[in-house]
């Protein structure tokens, strides 16, 4: 029997509703993957409501549960870690320390990053210190990055051009590291309106794939969570990059046409899950390159 894989999800929680490891863990492991939640704060609901309750952990608790984990002899069997939103740049640090601990026992772990730096627009806001640590630091040790638009931006320092300009400026990105970047959202001028794009870029090639851009009365958050825990789940379940990447963007599209349906403002993870596991839609990626 194949064994069942083993991820480490480092990201927050809310009590109310869907974003970071209230987004990705149940749609993980509805596909088939064993999550270990560890969440980096625990606030009543996601920070787009202007408002919420709840504390950040405190740095040093991350290496600890960690080293919980070792003790009892089953950190050999994380196969991934996935980090998301942080409440600091000393939690990021735990976070690398951890990664480096399991990498040191399980040599073909991965890492993902996604690189959470907030959108002005969405009110979403991270510490200027996170954006710092994610170029500076976690970008040198993650084996995939996951950046939206907003998040390539800023490692690149400008706006693109075109979408053959964003392609340059993930492949700038996986030279720093990473052995695949995937663009959860790209947005450039000449961007059809009505398409909701993406792009993974790896060693091998570029693949571009476009779905439909939904309307919502208000964007929906943990999109981008939702994202990156189903892709790394997929690979983890032995999809190879270009599969996962196709898997994920149908998965996400039936979440979002369910929640469109049900006209709600949080994602509709439990009504979707069996469209999460079977998306009816498949979207095609198609190679592109400079
Ligand atoms: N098909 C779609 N139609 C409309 N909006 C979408 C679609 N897919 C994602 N979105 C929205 O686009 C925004 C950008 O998503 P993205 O950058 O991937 O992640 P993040 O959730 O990290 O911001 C999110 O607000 C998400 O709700
Ligand atoms: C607590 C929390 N975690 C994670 C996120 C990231 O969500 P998204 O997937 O939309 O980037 C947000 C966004 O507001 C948030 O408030
Ligand atoms: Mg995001």
């Amino acid at each position: 029997m194949k064994r069942t894989p083993h991820l480490l999800a480092i990201q927050s929680h809310v009590v109310f509703g869907h974003a970071g490891n209230s987004a990705a863990v149940f749609p993980m492991q509805r596909v088939g993957v064993n999550v270990w939640p560890l969440n980096t704060v625990q606030f009543s609901n996601h920070t787009q409501y202007g408002q919420w309750a709840g504390e950040v952990l405190a740095p040093q608790q991350i290496p600890e549960l960690v080293e919980g984990i070792a003790a009892i002899g089953e950190l050999g069997n994380c196969d991934a870690v996935l980090s998301g939103y942080l409440g600091s740049a000393a939690q990021g640090r735990a976070i690398l320390s951890g990664v480096a601990r399991i990498k040191a026992i399980n040599p073909n772990a991965l890492y993902l990053c996604d690189p959470v730096m907030g959108h002005a627009e969405k009110g979403c806001i991270v510490p200027a210190e996170v954006s710092d640590f994610l170029l500076d630091e976690a970008a040198a040790v993650a084996d995939f990055m996951c950046p939206n638009q907003l998040e390539l931006d800023s490692f690149s320092g400008r706006k693109p051009l075109s979408l053959f300009d964003c392609l340059a400026m993930a492949r700038a990105l996986l030279a720093r590291g990473p052995k695949a970047v995937l663009v959860k959202h790209l947005d450039y001028p000449g961007k059809l309106p009505d398409s909701f794009e993406m792009l993974l870029v790896t060693a091998e090639g570029s693949w571009h794939l476009r779905r439909p851009l939904l309307a919502f009365p208000r964007q929906p958050v943990g999109v981008g969570d939702l994202t990156s825990g189903l892709f790394l789940a997929r690979v983890l379940l032995g999809d190879s990059l270009v599969a996962a990447f196709e898997f994920t963007a149908s998965a996400v599209h039936e979440v979002l046409l369910e929640t469109q349906a049900c006209a709600s403002y949080e994602l509709e993870l439990v009504r979707a899950q069996d469209r999460i596991t079977h998306p009816r839609v498949k979207f095609e990626a198609t190679a592109i390159s400079l």
